[in-house]
């Protein structure tokens, strides 16, 4: 459908240069009015120098972004090319990380990112108290009075204080290298502007307007980078739905977008149409929410709304055949569908990976070959090998992961790109098919194969193998069947996909089969009052036309009657 914006879109688009708040709901064009009010601006700041920067949270979203402005550049040739299209994280470390946050950290070269098993940061260990934890579990956030809050995520689940010195000592220690985490890059970043007024006051006229997407996303440190540049002069928007909020692991809860007060005669407004649903799935999204928005979907002839199945957890191929039966007889197809569900432990068995694949360097492994021999996923395979070779080389620079990952064209990471890329694409002389019994085939060719390869990396890269490097590629946690489980997908479901809710974030599907387990349910029902509450929202708001929620059947009968309140009806 061609986009015409609506009276809401418009006034939001050609506002006055000001700052905005935009609550919007599921499916209410965010992405299309955010790239028009920054061609907007941008046309209207046509005498002055500065960037108009559109930041949002995911690279999907920065790519849209990008595609969709350049679509409306394409009208106005002459417009100036002054905007940034960026993630929020990469707008940092690109404005103040890289360039200017090695004089607070201390090191002698340009700071890089580490991904966690490099084995250096063994000497950068958080002490949580009771024992040291690894770095990349450090979280930094700002506290409701404004001070920096370290908590540590190494037990899963539990948020551990940490006390500001252990902190700092593990954080200088990695700083020293030129080294940050994902999170430690924000806490530097802010450290570096928070001392820098000058460094402020540049990025602020650099930067007069800043939009941010997907802003109920926005989590303490982001928040504190916001308002800094706000009090330095930016003028700074926001768009999202505090109802999508399911970062809260990360600090992000909607609470910023939802306290964020326009300054200087700005104002806040919302956005209450959805184009993306139907009008059953929009009524459920009310109905969750307490909301009213409206649909301005055209209703469709083949069969659409909301609907509840019963499964067997135990029979969940039955489930699925179900599933892709549905789709074929009411004229859906399977490009346009998705099965999705809550955690990856469910994920992972819907794609038919095993349960027991090994540990250390050996899940490593048998991930990449489950990445790349069922779910066609090179890239993530690749990262996956390079894991486990790294867990078998003695000491390998600790840049070498990120040189790898990087591009980088100095020899040593290039080389190993090049003998890793043909061990990885080639099954019969590399990383073994994941369908062989893994226990007395895969393991047995893995090593067999790995020693080559070992032997290729120490005489072109001039790195060692570690020597006791086959006690970490051990047959622990795995057993003699496939690491993938067969026949357990039906073979109609290929095409269909598979993936989290979170994955699924921003995305329009044709039908969604949502499967939940009974705290899933619960958690829907209670709205979006809770992170996990609002997982259930997102998931339910993704459907466009055909949404079926599969409830376990010893759920069914307790929780029918309030599902059908919301607005589900049985699927006959
Ligand atoms: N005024 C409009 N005219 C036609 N189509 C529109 C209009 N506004 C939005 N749409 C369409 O509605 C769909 C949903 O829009 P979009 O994906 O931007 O929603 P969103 O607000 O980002 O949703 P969510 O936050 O739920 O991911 C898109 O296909 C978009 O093109």
């Amino acid at each position: 459908m061609s986009f015409r914006s609506t009276p809401e879109q418009s006034e939001i688009i050609s506002a006055e240069l000001v700052s905005q708040r935009i609550v919007a709901c599921a499916g209410s064009g965010k992405t299309a009015t955010a790239v028009r009010r920054v061609f907007e601006i941008r046309k209207r700041l046509i005498a002055q120098s500065g960037h108009v920067a559109l930041l949002s949270y995911s690279n999907t979203a920065v790519n849209t972004f990008r595609k969709a402005y350049e679509l409306l550049c394409a009208e106005s040739p002459q417009l100036s090319r002054r905007v940034l299209i960026a993630t929020v994280d990469s707008f940092m470390t690109s404005q103040i990380l890289l360039p200017h946050a090695s004089r607070m950290m201390g090191c002698t070269r340009q700071p890089f990112l580490v991904h966690g098993n490099e084995l250096f940061l063994k000497n950068c260990r958080v002490f949580n108290g009771s024992h040291n934890v690894d770095i990349e579990y450090l979280h930094v956030s700002i506290d409701t009075d404004g001070g920096i809050a370290f908590t540590e995520s190494s037990s899963r689940g539990r948020r551990k204080s940490v006390s500001p010195i252990d902190a700092k000592n593990a954080i200088n220690k990695l700083a020293k290298f030129g080294a940050y985490t994902h999170e430690l890059g924000r806490y530097w970043s802010l450290m570096t502007i928070g001392k820098e007024n000058r460094l402020l006051e540049i990025l602020a006229r650099k930067y007069p307007y800043i939009l941010v997407d997907e802003a109920q996303d926005i989590g303490s440190m982001h928040g504190v980078l916001l308002s800094l540049l706000q009090e330095a002069g930016s003028t700074v928007s926001l768009i999202g739905d505090p109802n999508q909020a399911i970062y809260e692991f990360a600090e992000a809860d909607g609470s910023y977008l939802r306290n964020f007060k326009p300054p200087n005669g700005g104002y806040c407004q919302n956005l209450t149409e959805n184009w993306r649903s139907v009008y059953d799935i929009v009524n459920v999204a009310n109905q969750l929410t307490a909301a009213n928005s409206k649909t301005a979907r055209e209703v469709p002839t083949r069969k659409h709304g909301a609907f509840l199945i019963q499964y067997d957890p135990k029979k969940l191929t039955e489930l699925l055949s179900t599933f892709s039966n549905i789709l074929q007889s009411n004229g859906y197809t399977k490009v346009e569908a998705s099965v999705i569900c809550r955690g990856t432990a469910l994920l992972e068995k819907l794609s038919g990976c095993a349960v027991d694949i090994g540990q250390g360097a050996t899940e490593k492994f048998a991930r990449a070959a489950i990445c790349r021999d069922n779910l066609g996923d090179i890239s993530d395979a690749f990262e996956w090998m390079l894991g486990g070779i790294l867990k078998i080389l003695d000491n390998p620079e600790h840049t070498l992961k990120h040189d790898i990952l990087s591009g980088s064209n100095e020899i040593i990471p290039k080389t190993m790109r090049r003998l890793l890329w043909k061990f990885l694409k080639n099954s019969t002389t590399g990383l073994p098919h994941a369908r062989l019994n893994a226990k007395s085939v895969w393991l047995p060719s893995l090593k067999k194969r790995l020693s080559s390869l070992l032997n290729d990396i120490e005489t072109q890269c001039e790195l060692s193998k570690l020597e006791t490097w086959k006690h970490n590629v051990t047959a622990a946690k795995l057993n003699d069947n496939s690491l993938l489980q067969d026949d357990f997908i039906p073979s109609e479901m290929d095409g269909i996909n598979l993936q989290t809710v979170h994955r699924t974030k921003g995305e329009s599907i044709g039908a969604v089969l949502y499967i939940a387990n009974p705290k899933d349910i619960s958690n829907l029902l209670e709205g979006p009052v809770s992170e996990e509450g609002r997982i259930g929202y997102v998931a339910v708001t993704r459907a466009r036309d055909l949404l079926i929620l599969a409830v376990p059947e010893t759920s069914y009968k307790s929780k029918a009657k309030l599902l059908k309140q919301k607005g589900f009806i049985d699927w006959d």
